[in-house]
């Protein structure tokens, strides 16, 4: 699948949710999309799922536009932090109204993820908790096996243990058959690692699109006296830096070992850190991408 995401704007009155966005996704893979409170990331999944439609630019899945498309929509399957279902609704029928729209819709898989997370067949969605709900959210969005499957903070509610069984029947799923899952979360630190490739979003512009083995290996914290840093960061990119009483950090894109042989301390960046780093107020103004 092909995303083609092209100066996507949408403004709501005064306010830019998404402002001048330009890029392309590229499946299979794990993506994970990040981002503060209200940086446009909720915005950018609905149109996608063509759930709502842009104030200018395209969006192209596969050279079709979603929005109002029932073609484009049956590969998209989004699944939101809450309200993905009727209050009156049985969780069986959710599965088997997911099941018609979902031509690959895989009824085995939602059969085991119900039995998993202990949900009643025949409960109504009004008389599940949050995690209960979160968790029907997560059994049809696996078992949908949309070629586009996108999860938007899905698990409101679930705690530890079932979030943990809900990664690890993804990536299972994932192995055996790959598509494009799309992941939006504030958990970060505990994803992170399934992400291959991570897209910051900042105040509705792109902040960052890089895979993430390179923001593994590359993204580095450069400490040491201002001036000795300030040298060795000159010819990189750097991310952010923080100067305190004649010592300099420096995040940048760059190489551990050129650090330390130049007596720098130098640590990697979690995904979480890198996030903030990037989304700083400071760097608020200069929105300048980094892909
Ligand atoms: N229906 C709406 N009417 C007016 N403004 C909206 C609407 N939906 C979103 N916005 C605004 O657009 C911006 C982006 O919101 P969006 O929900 O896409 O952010 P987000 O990255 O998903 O945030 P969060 O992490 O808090 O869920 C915010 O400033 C929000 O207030």
């Amino acid at each position: 699948m092909k995303i083609e995401v092209r100066q996507l704007t949408k403004r709501y009155k005064n306010q830019f949710a998404l402002n001048d966005v330009t890029f392309t996704l590229e499946g299979p893979k794990i993506y994970g999309l990040l981002g503060r409170n209200g940086a446009g990331k909720t915005t950018f999944m609905d149109i996608l799922a063509g759930n709502i439609f842009q104030t200018s630019g395209d969006i192209f899945i596969n050279g079709e536009k979603p929005f109002d498309n029932r073609n484009v929509q049956a590969n998209v399957c989004l699944i939101k932090e809450g309200d993905n279902f009727k209050k009156e609704w049985k969780v069986k029928e959710v599965v088997r109204l997911y099941g018609f729209f979902y031509p690959n819709f895989d009824q085995q898989l939602a059969a085991f993820s119900l039995k998993t997370y202990n949900l009643n067949p025949n409960a109504k969605v009004k008389t599940l908790s949050k995690g209960m709900e979160s968790a029907l959210g997560i059994t049809v969005g696996l078992a949908s096996k949309a070629p586009i499957t996108i999860f938007d903070e899905p698990y409101i509610g679930l705690d530890a243990a079932a979030r943990k069984q809900f990664y690890d029947v993804m990536l299972q799923e994932y192995e055996n058959e790959k598509r494009m899952i799309i992941f939006s979360t504030h958990l970060i630190d505990e994803v992170s690692l399934m992400f291959e490739e991570v897209l910051i979003l900042q105040q509705g512009k792109l902040a960052l699109q890089k895979s993430a083995d390179v923001l593994r290996e590359k993204t580095i914290s450069v400490t040491g006296p201002t001036e000795k840093v300030q040298k060795f960061v000159s010819d990189k990119q750097v991310i952010s830096k923080k100067e305190f009483m004649g010592m300099m950090t420096a995040y940048i894109f760059g190489n551990r070992q050129e650090a330390e042989g130049q007596g720098l301390e130098a640590q990697s960046i979690p995904t979480q850190d890198l996030m903030i780093q990037l989304t700083e107020k400071e760097r608020e103004d200069s929105h300048e991408a980094i892909i």
